[in-house]
């Protein structure tokens, strides 16, 4: 998995089209979203994930609490972005990642919203620029290290 973090004033989207087959289902209101002072957080779920995505979950919570301590933020915008790698997660195990990633942060009390999953979306940001504003981080599973 791949992950780019960034600390914004906010980050705002709207869905334009589909970008799969079949995406995610969503309301009307999951059109447009917005957070204000939030931790953007853009995430591929790459192939490796796929051995064990149960530990690449809560590897990624940790990591993102970790940063959101950090940067002092408590709301997160979990954001599916395929374009940080190009080893992707076939996109049933990728939206069950990404899902238990927003279920997880939320139960550790975090305000939390995702985007919408296999769609081309339009998004405004505003990256606060301290320097702890862009971060990135690889995950990976145990065994794929090992091997
Ligand atoms: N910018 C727009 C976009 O990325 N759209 C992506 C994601 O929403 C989602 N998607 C598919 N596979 C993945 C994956 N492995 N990881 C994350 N998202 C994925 O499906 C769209 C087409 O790839």
């Amino acid at each position: 998995m791949r992950m780019l973090l960034i600390h914004s004033d906010y980050l705002e989207y709207e869905v334009k089209d589909k970008a799969l087959k079949n995406p995610e289902p969503i309301s009307d209101e999951q059109k447009k979203g917005r957070l204000d002072e939030v931790l953007a957080v853009f995430i591929s779920v790459e192939k490796v994930d796929e051995t064990n995505p149960d530990e690449v979950v809560e590897k990624a919570v940790k990591e993102i609490e970790d940063v959101a301590s950090q940067v002092k933020a408590e709301r997160i915008f979990v954001y599916p972005f395929a374009h940080l790698s190009s080893e992707l997660a076939k996109p049933d195990v990728a939206l069950e990642v990404l899902r238990k990633i927003e279920e997880k942060l939320k139960e550790r009390g975090f305000e939390v919203k995702r985007a919408p999953f296999g769609y081309y979306k339009a998004f405004k940001l505003s990256c606060k620029g301290h320097p702890l504003a862009e971060l990135s981080r690889t995950i990976v599973p145990e065994e794929a290290v090992s091997k």
